[in-house]
This record gives structure tokens, C-alpha cells and sequence, in this order.
């Protein structure tokens, strides 16, 4: 029943299903996209090999000779990362997709990709992935199927994704499932020979949430392709959690157990390439502690009967960001490539089959292909691998996964851990006041663009949850299912917030925290937050440790810049404030929560408080810190 079918469009006697609406889908898009061939996969070993093989055979992989079962591949240079320009969401009414949404009619945007797709699959082998997104014996298992024209796309999501005979045997009739239709638009007429990366200059990713729709054209690459993920898990899915009393957000999760055996899971929303996937694998510089792996991107948190949060990693694989990406800062992700069956993607490729980016090895080999298939050397002048370039690889092959990731009850989060890249004006660590005030923090959380998307990097902009390109409804209403679930149960049940920025940078412009396997100095200190045996600083801002209340054992940094790190700046705030009152001013009026409204009004109060007692204060010095240590307010800038 998995085995390829013969050419020609597919019919329910080929298909592994009965299931009649994945049947009329499938041969509905196959009239109008004309595959030469459709193929449902089985999601088996021999596939993977049959496909992987294909790939190295028409060029797009190049098999690794250094890790086994695994390929390099180059993409189009213009098909490197997520186009959210080109992303939409196609709600009936446009009121409902809000204003961090391209909108389009529904309607209108099926006339016009339909266009797009008439033929799309011409000369091309059009494949059927049953996949599901969390556990397959969770109580409503949560399937999909995706329709592609791209070998890369079905190996990726063997990967990415619990797909296959098992999906197929759990798809009975009349169970729901999102429909994924995917095609990288490059339609292959006869003679015409293929390039390595088919993909199509226009591209559309476009979401129908009333309909549980993805309709995706023209990209091959993640982000945009591999629908399981954002599209399906963040996107649609949001919609469906805010629907059904449950989040599903942009998350890593974390299993911590400390030097008494006490164990905590936490999760953290970081924004593309902000350190979700680094924080996920933390190597402890804390002596004494434990740190596991549930999942480094997407979580799915729902109430359990106890009513506490119960965090879910829909998916199976790392599709994780290669550079930066070393021993010394993320060994654990280079243990789990190192185990092969991965796909590595606009990395660059050694002379001797292994694979190499910036920041995996302090010296670069003397010879390289770069991500744009060019002779490279140290002197090349340009990166050799894409900053966004990445690695495809198993979870399971992770050394700190932990046992219980694939528990369809998923795991009690105790923290939640909202944070950003910002050079200036956010602290280390701060420590929310109530689940209002830590859903305040998270709304207007700010990051600094980076090359996970197309466009500039490195601007700053708001992106509240690290959700703001994956917001399946309007945000206002978001604020508001958040609200809500911290009414659903009681308040020392649900996680504690805390806002965290890794990123803060000195005036010499070097990072004034270390990061990477550091950060669980801050996750010590917030779990004693939440036992109630660490010190904080009451602040304008929330609740802040002194460098003094961290436990700094052994580290080798300098102390000051912690300090700077930690430090709260009255002359930062009077931008941040008005940047904050922008971002609130585009969501509506009658959208954005009175409870935000005046969470930052209170803010205001505070920091006007604060920044007054300082004008007042002619010695900084008399502004002591409880405990003796320098006051944050001691230094400011202006
Ligand atoms: N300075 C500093 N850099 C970090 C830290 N953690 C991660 N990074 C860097 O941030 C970049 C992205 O980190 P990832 O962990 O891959 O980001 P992610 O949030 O998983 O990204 P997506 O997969 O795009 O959602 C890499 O280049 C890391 O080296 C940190 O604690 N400090
Ligand atoms: O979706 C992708 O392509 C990779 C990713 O995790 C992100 O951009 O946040
Ligand atoms: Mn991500």
C-alpha cells in the first residue's frame, strides 16, 4: 500500500487511506497541478533512501561522506528564509487577521494561486505526507496532510514530523485533518532540465484559518515549506488552541533538574534565531545541574486536569539556525548531527564530505564550497555559510533529550521565559509581578530582525510572544486568550513569567552576559524565585536580581558589565515607553485589553516615580542597592 503508484492521478485504489475527503483533495489537486506521478508516502527507511538518493542524482544533495546518512544541499540564493511579506492570512473578514497580518480575501486568493498552481507539478512527482503534529495516542491527535511536488519537502517532514503508515492507520474517515497543499512552482516541461533548487520568484504562503488551510507556493525552504511547522503548528493552530482554551506558541521546552533532585520544566519564546534551540540544549555551567531537551521551537500548552499547563513539542526534529553553532556553544546540537540522518542546508561544504559554518570551529578549513556553490577560502571576504543556513536533524538523536518528550500528557511548566535581542534598554532578567503584568512584558516584547526572514536585519521591532510572524487571528484577541487563561485556573498554578535579554551590549558593543550554558545562572535564580529563596530588587520594571542575588560561582566574566547588564536606564525608558505606546496604538482601540492599557499606565507611574527620586538624589551613590551592592540607578546615561 506505500509503495509508489504508476503514473497517472491518483485514486482511492492507490491510496493508503479510505479516508474520502483526503482522496477527493488529492485528486482534485492532482488535475489541477498535472504531476506526472503521485506518491503517498509511507513514511519508511526505503523511502527515505529511495528519495535521498533521487536527490544526490539530480544534484540537489550532495551525500556527506564524514556523517552518516546525511546530505548538503545548496538552495536558490533568493529562497534562504521566511518571506513574511509574502505570507497571509486569509481570514473571511480582514478585521479578524489584525494588524500584523497580510490580509487578503479568501476568495480572491484562491483565484489567484489557482492560477499559480494550474500545472505547477508538470514534469514532477507529486507527493502525499500524512503527518501529525504531537503525540499520535494524545486524546485529539492533531493531523495533517501535505500535498508536494519537492523530494527535499518529503524527506524533511520524514524528520520534522511523526508522518507515514502510522498516520495513515490513525487517519480513519471523517477524522479532521489541515489540508497543506505545497508546491515550489517550477513546473518541468519535456527536455527541460531541472536545476538543483526548483523554486519560483513569486511566492505566496498563505493561510484559510476558518478552513484549517495552507495553501504554500514558490519556496522550498522551511519555514515557508515544511507545513507541519509554523504554518500548521503556530499558525492555524494558534487559532484552533485560542478556539479550543489552549495555547500553542513559539516555544523551546526545558527539563531542569537541580544539584537535590528537584526537577522543573520551563519553556521560552524567543523570536527566529534569538537563542530558542541554544536554550533548549543548555550545557549548565552550574555545578550540580541538569539541564534536557523537550523541544527547541513550538510548544503546545494546554490545562491538565490538575490545572496546571501542560507543554507538548509537536514535532520531531530540529530545524535549527548552524551559525554560531559550536562545541563550546551548543555541543549537544553538534553531538546530534554528528549521529547523521540530517539534511544541512546553505552551510558550506568541506573538500573531505562534512560540513562547516561560522562559528563551528574557531579556524575555517582552507578550502570550501560556500552555500552559493563557490570556491571559498579564508580570504574570501564573505561568510561561507548563509546566516540563516541550518541543520535538519532527529531529536531523538539528541544526547540530552529527555525520556519523556514524546509523553502524550506533555510536562508541567513551572516558568515561562519571554525574551529578545536587544542591544540596549531590556535587562538580563526581570520577574513579572502577576500573570498580567508578565502578559504585559510579553506583548510589548521587542527584538532586534534577524536573518531567519527576509529583509533588513537588525532592525528593532515589536513582536509580542516572539509570536509576530506566526499569529493566526488578531492580536488584540491574542492579548486577550492570554488574560483569560490566567483567569481559567488558580494563580499559583500557572507558570511564573520573567522577561530575559542575553543580548544587552556594552559601549565597546561586546555582550554584557556571556550566555549560552551561563544562562542557567538566571534560570537558577528565577526557579528559587518561584521556591521563594532568592533575593530580588523591587524596579519600575518588575522584580531584578542584584548581580549579588545570581549565583555568579566560578564565573569568569567581568562583574561590572553584569551590573550593566542588570541595570535599568530612566533615559532608555522615556524611547521605550513611547515605542511601546506606538506598538499598542496600531493593534485598535477596541481590540488592545484595557488590562495592558493599564498595566502601562502603572509602568509610566513607576518609572516617572523612580526617575524623579534619581533627579533628587545628588550623590548616586546614596541610591544603594539593598544589600550593600551598587544600585542599578547609579550609573545612568544621562
Ligand atoms: N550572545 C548570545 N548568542 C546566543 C545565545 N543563545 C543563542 N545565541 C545565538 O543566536 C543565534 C540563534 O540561536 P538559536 O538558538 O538557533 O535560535 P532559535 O530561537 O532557536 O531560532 P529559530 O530556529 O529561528 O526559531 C545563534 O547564532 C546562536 O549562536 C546566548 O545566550 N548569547
Ligand atoms: O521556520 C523556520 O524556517 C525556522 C524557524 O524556526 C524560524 O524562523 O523561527
Ligand atoms: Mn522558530
Amino acid at each position: 500500500m506505500s509503495t509508489p503508484t504508476a503514473p497517472g492521478p491518483a485514486g482511492a485504489g492507490t491510496a493508503p487511506t479510505a479516508h474520502p475527503a483526503v482522496v477527493s483533495w488529492v485528486n482534485e489537486v492532482a488535475a489541477l497541478t498535472a504531476p506526472d506521478e503521485v506518491v503517498w508516502c509511507d513514511g519508511s527507511a526505503g523511502e527515505w533512501d529511495r528519495l535521498t538518493t533521487q536527490l544526490v542524482d539530480k544534484g540537489t544533495f550532495v551525500r556527506l561522506e564524514r556523517k552518516p546518512n546525511s546530505f548538503w544541499c545548496a538552495s536558490d540564493p533568493e529562497d534562504v528564509a521566511r518571506v513574511e511579506d509574502r505570507t497571509f492570512l486569509c481570514s473571511r473578514f480582514q478585521a479578524d487577521a489584525g494588524p500584523t497580518n497580510n490580509w487578503m480575501d479568501p476568495v480572491d486568493m484562491k483565484t489567484v494561486m489557482t492560477e499559480h498552481y494550474r500545472g505547477a507539478m508538470a514534469g514532477r512527482t507529486m507527493y502525499v505526507i500524512a503527518f501529525c503534529m504531537g503525540p499520535l495516542d494524545a486524546a485529539e491527535p492533531k493531523f495533517g496532510v501535505q500535498i508536494t511536488d519537492s523530494e527535499y519537502v518529503a524527506v524533511s517532514m520524514q524528520i520534522m514530523t511523526r508522518s507515514g503508515t502510522p498516520v495513515w492507520d490513525r487517519l480513519t474517515a471523517g477524522t479532521d485533518f489541515v489540508r497543506c497543499l505545497h508546491s515550489v512552482g517550477a513546473p518541468l516541461y519535456p527536455g527541460q532540465v531541472d536545476v538543483p533548487w526548483p523554486c519560483d520568484h513569486t511566492k505566496y504562503i498563505s493561510h484559510f484559518p476558518e478552513e484549517r488551510t495552507i495553501w504554500s507556493y514558490g519556496s522550498g525552504y522551511g519555514g515557508n515549506a515544511l507545513l507541519g511547522k509554523k504554518c500548521y503548528a503556530l499558525r492555524i493552530a494558534s487559532k484552533m488552541a485560542r478556539d479550543e482554551g489552549w495555547l500553542a506558541e513559539h516555544m523551546l521546552i526545558l527539563k531542569l533538574t537541580s544539584p537535590q533532585h528537584t526537577v522543573r520544566y520551563v519553556a521560552a519564546a524567543f523570536p527566529s534565531a534569538c537563542g530558542k534551540t541554544n536554550l533548549a540544549m543548555l550545557d549548565p555551567t552550574l555545578g550540580g545541574w541538569t539541564a534536557e531537551t523537550i523541544g527547541d521551537d513550538i510548544a503546545w500548552l494546554r490545562f491538565g486536569d490538575d490545572g496546571r499547563l501542560y507543554a507538548v513539542n509537536p514535532e520531531t526534529g530540529f530545524f535549527g539556525v548552524a551559525p554560531g553553532t559550536g562545541v563550546h556553544t551548543n555541543p549537544h546540537a553538534m553531538a546530534t548531527i554528528e549521529r547523521g540522518n540530517s539534511i544541512f542546508t546553505n552551510v558550506a561544504l568541506t573538500d573531505d564530505g562534512d560540513i562547516w559554518w561560522e562559528g563551528m570551529t574557531d579556524t575555517p578549513p582552507p578550502h570550501l564550497t560556500d552555500w552559493k556553490r563557490r570556491d571559498w577560502t579564508p580570504t574570501s571576504g564573505e561568510a561561507a555559510a548563509h546566516p540563516n543556513s541550518r541543520y535538519c536533524t532527529p531529536i531523538a538523536q539528541c544526547p540530552t533529550v529527555a525520556p519523556e518528550w514524546d509523553d502524550r500528557a506533555g510536562v508541567p511548566i513551572s516558568a515561562i521565559f519571554f525574551g529578545g535581542r536587544r542591544a540596549t534598554t531590556i535587562p538580563l532578567v526581570t520577574e513579572s509581578l502577576s500573570w498580567r503584568h508578565g502578559v504585559f512584558l510579553a506583548a510589548t516584547l521587542s527584538s532586534e530582525t534577524t536573518a531567519a526572514a527576509t529583509g533588513r536585519v537588525g532592525v528593532v521591532r515589536r513582536d509580542p510572544m516572539a509570536m509576530l510572524p506566526f499569529l493566526g487571528y488578531h492580536v488584540g484577541d491574542y492579548f486577550q486568550h492570554w488574560l483569560d487563561i490566567g483567569e481559567t485556573t488558580s494563580p499559583e498554578l500557572l507558570p511564573k513569567i520573567f522577561y530575559v535579554n542575553w543580548f544587552r551590549r556594552g559601549d565597546d558593543d561586546e555582550f554584557l552576559w556571556p550566555g549560552f550554558g551561563e544562562n542557567s545562572r538566571v534560570l537558577e535564580w528565577a526557579l528559587r524565585r518561584i521556591e521563594g529563596t532568592a533575593e530580588a530588587e523591587a524596579t519600575p520594571l518588575g522584580n531584578l536580581p542584584t548581580p549579588g542575588d545570581l549565583d555568579l560561582t566560578g564565573l569568569k566574566f567581568d562583574h561590572t558589565k553584569i551590573a550593566a547588564a542588570l541595570r535599568v536606564d530612566p533615559t532608555e525608558w522615556v524611547t521605550e515607553l513611547r515605542l511601546i505606546d506606538e506598538w499598542f496604538a496600531t493593534i485598535g482601540g477596541n481590540r488592545l485589553p484595557d488590562v495592558l492599557r493599564e498595566e502601562l499606565a502603572t509602568l509610566r507611574q513607576r518609572l516617572a516615580a523612580a526617575a524623579s527620586r534619581h533627579a533628587a538624589t545628588t550623590d548616586p551613590r546614596l541610591d544603594l542597592a539593598p544589600g550593600g551592592g551598587e544600585s542599578r540607578w547609579s550609573q545612568p546615561r544621562f
